[in-house]
Formats: structure tokens, C-alpha cells, sequence
């Protein structure tokens, strides 16, 4: 497709949107804009996007498809500027929040414009934030869940995910009030937890010095989230606000049941409340469409003598298979640690499985 994209927020997202828009319609022109000059200037020198403005109204008014990649109160504010502007006849306008029911609401002033507006929400990212952190790969699999506005907005679907061919996303379309339900369990939700363990910690760190060095390994691994943008959370806390209120109660219910096992020390209870949970979770799709991917990962059990970990890097590098991260999850003396290999795409990730398995005596499992 051919046109000019304006892209608003370059950072991973609006990033790697436009990564995706260019790899997928080389003739279209990417205009970029942030309020951090910075932020433009490496998205240009990325080849992120083909230029850069310094005024929003400049670029609004010259686009064909207008992607809105801020902060989702944000996005509220710029959907309000929009409609004051002349924009051209036909633009098409989508945004990435992570959040959906107060969007569309303010999407309702473009409506009456008789501008289409498209809700979408990319269920892929990471806790990373900024322009340099984009990949074109980043939603390869994903869900990309969107919500139409009206019959009018409805019509341009087709036109919307061909833009958008390029993410290799799953489409799925929901109304904004199912959006904003579910992701508030299995997104939004776990950030307010991840964030509220840290803060337990953090608590008790003046009592025991030693906490933080002891913080790792699993800790480290459910709190990952908390390391996220403190305004994009901050922002997707009050965009969903009655949602997490709605759970805030059923979690504090649940805890309290466990708090009662405890004081009543009901082991069977407490088992079943472990067992149900571990059931439930191994069932889960590892990644792809149906959860949110963030990394492929591969696990190997090794044994802690120096040059293991190189001996390995060395077989995956022959058979030319690249990777994204390495770390070292748990080492004590004499003891096994656990390497975590990640890669970018799921066919690397089997490979590594298959040469690792042939080529080591390791214990390898991808979960
Ligand atoms: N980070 C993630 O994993 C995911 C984020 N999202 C949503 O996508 C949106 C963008 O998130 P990220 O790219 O992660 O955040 P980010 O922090 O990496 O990028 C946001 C960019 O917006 C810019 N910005 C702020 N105010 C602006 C304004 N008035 N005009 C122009 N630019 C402005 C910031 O300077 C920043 O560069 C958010 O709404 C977020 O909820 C959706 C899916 C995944
Ligand atoms: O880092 C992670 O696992 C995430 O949770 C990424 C993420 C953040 C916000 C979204 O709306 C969707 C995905």
C-alpha cells in the first residue's frame, strides 16, 4: 500500500508498528512524532520511520493512516486534538492502548467528524520502553485485538489489517467492554501485583540488608512486569479503573481464604490450593496466539564448571542459530544451575532444542 502513515509515540510499540508497516509496504512514507526530540531523532537514524515532524498538526493533516502509540490517557487528549484539525477525507485512524472502553468513548467525537476510528491493542510487548527497543518481529503470533467503532469504522477493517499485515498478528475483534474485562485479568492486573510485591520487599529491605541479593531467581522472574513504564501503567490503571477494582476485591477474598488455612492449618486445604493452581497454569499455551509473547525461551540444566556455557554458545553459533538473551538463572557451588537461552522466533528455539539435545548430555525443557 502506498500513503503517508503518521505515526504518534515512537516508542517500542509505535516503533515497532512502524517497522512492521514498512516491511510489509515499502512505498508507504513514515512520518513520525513524539514529544521527545530525541526519541524522533533515533527513530529516523533507526530507519524507523522516513522523517520526522516537530508539529503534530503537520503531520495529521498530510496522513492517510494515523496509528496513535502513547500512553493511553494520552491517546485520550491527541483523539480530542484530532478532531479539531482537517484532516484528509479518507484517513483512517487506529491507536495501540492497552486499553480500550475510555478510548472508543472519546473516539465518539471523530464519529460524529465522520472520521474512522479503529481501536487496537497489540497483546505482545515487554517491559522495555522506547524507540530503541523495537523490533519488526515484536508481534509475530500474537493477538491483536480491535475495536471497531461503527458500521463505518467496520468497513475499513479489511484496510486496517492490511496495513497492519506486516505484525503477523492473529486479528480478533471484541467489543471494547470485553476488552477491558479480560486483559484487566491477565494484564493490567498482574502489573498491580508484580508492583505490589516489589514494594513488600522493598519494605523489608532495611530489616534484612541481605534481602536484595537473596531477591533473585523466582522473585526475579514474577516481578519482571514491575521493571515496566511507571506513566504507561500509571495511565492503564486509571483507563481501567473499575475493572481492577472489581478483582483488587475477589484477590483480597482469595488471600483471605489462604490467610484462614493458614491460621487453621488445613494442609489439604492448602494443598488443593497449590495443586488447582499448578493444573490450571500448566495448561496455559506456552505462547502465540492466545497469550502474550514475550520471549521463546529454552532452559538447560547445567552443571557449574567454567566453559559450559561458552561449549554451548559454540553449538548454537555452528549451526548458525541466533539468540536474543542468555542469563544464568541459579548457580551454587556444586550445584545445578539453570540456563535460560531466549530467542527471538520459535523455529530458532526448536532448532536449539534439537542440536542441544544431540550434541549435550544436559537436560533441556522449554518450560
Ligand atoms: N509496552 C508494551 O508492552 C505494550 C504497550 N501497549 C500500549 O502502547 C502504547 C505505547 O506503549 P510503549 O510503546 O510501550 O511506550 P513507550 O514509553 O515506549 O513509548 C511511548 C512514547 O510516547 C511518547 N509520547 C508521550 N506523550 C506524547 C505526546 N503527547 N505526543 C507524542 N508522543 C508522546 C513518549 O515520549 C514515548 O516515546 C501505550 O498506550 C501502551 O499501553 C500495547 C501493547 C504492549
Ligand atoms: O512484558 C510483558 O509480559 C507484558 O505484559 C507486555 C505487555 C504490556 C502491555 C500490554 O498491553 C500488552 C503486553
Amino acid at each position: 500500500m502506498k500513503g503517508n502513515v503518521f505515526i504518534v509515540g515512537l516508542g517500542l510499540i509505535g516503533g515497532s508498528i512502524a517497522l512492521s508497516i514498512k516491511s510489509a509496504h515499502p512505498n508507504a512514507r513514515l512520518i513520525g512524532f513524539d514529544t521527545k526530540l530525541e526519541e524522533m531523532k533515533m527513530a529516523k537514524a533507526l530507519n524507523v520511520v522516513d522523517d520526522y515532524v516537530t508539529a503534530f498538526e503537520e503531520g495529521a493533516v498530510q496522513a492517510d493512516f494515523i496509528v496513535l502509540a502513547t500512553p493511553v490517557l494520552i491517546t485520550e487528549s491527541i483523539i480530542q486534538q484530532l478532531v479539531t484539525l482537517s484532516l484528509k477525507e479518507n484517513v483512517l485512524i487506529t491507536d495501540t492502548g492497552s486499553t480500550k472502553q475510555s478510548i472508543m468513548n472519546k473516539a465518539e467525537l471523530l464519529k460524529n467528524k465522520d472520521i474512522s476510528f479503529i481501536g487496537g491493542h497489540p497483546m505482545a510487548g515487554s517491559h522495555k520502553s522506547g524507540v530503541a527497543a523495537a523490533k519488526v518481529t515484536l508481534f509475530e503470533n500474537a493477538f491483536y485485538l480491535l475495536t471497531p467503532s461503527n458500521e463505518r469504522s467496520k468497513e475499513k477493517i479489511g484496510e486496517l489489517k492490511q496495513w497492519l499485515t506486516g505484525t503477523h498478528a492473529t486479528f480478533f475483534e471484541v467489543t471494547p467492554e470485553e476488552h477491558d474485562e479480560m486483559i484487566a485479568f491477565v494484564s493490567h492486573f498482574p502489573h498491580v501485583v508484580a508492583a505490589s510485591l516489589v514494594h513488600l520487599v522493598k519494605n523489608a529491605n532495611d530489616e534484612f540488608p541481605l534481602l536484595k541479593r537473596l531477591a533473585a531467581g523466582g522473585f526475579r522472574d514474577i516481578t519482571r512486569i514491575a521493571s515496566s513504564s511507571p506513566q504507561m501503567w500509571a495511565d492503564i490503571s486509571i483507563g481501567n479503573r473499575s475493572n481492577l477494582i472489581k478483582i483488587l476485591d475477589a484477590w483480597m477474598e482469595n488471600l483471605l481464604h489462604v490467610k484462614q488455612s493458614l491460621q487453621q492449618r488445613q494442609y489439604a486445604e492448602l494443598y488443593t490450593f497449590y495443586e488447582d493452581a499448578k493444573v490450571y497454569r500448566d495448561q496455559l499455551p506456552i505462547h502465540g496466539s492466545g497469550a502474550i509473547p514475550s520471549f521463546y525461551d529454552l532452559f538447560v540444566d547445567i552443571p557449574d564448571y567454567p566453559g559450559v556455557v561458552s561449549t554451548i554458545m559454540k553449538y548454537l553459533a555452528n549451526a548458525e542459530i541466533s539468540i536474543t538473551n542468555i542469563r544464568i538463572l541459579e548457580t551454587r557451588e556444586d550445584v545445578y544451575g539453570v540456563l535460560r537461552i531466549s530467542f527471538q522466533t520459535e523455529l530458532d528455539r526448536n532448532k536449539a532444542y534439537e542440536v542441544l539435545k544431540k550434541e549435550t548430555q544436559h537436560e533441556i525443557y522449554i518450560h
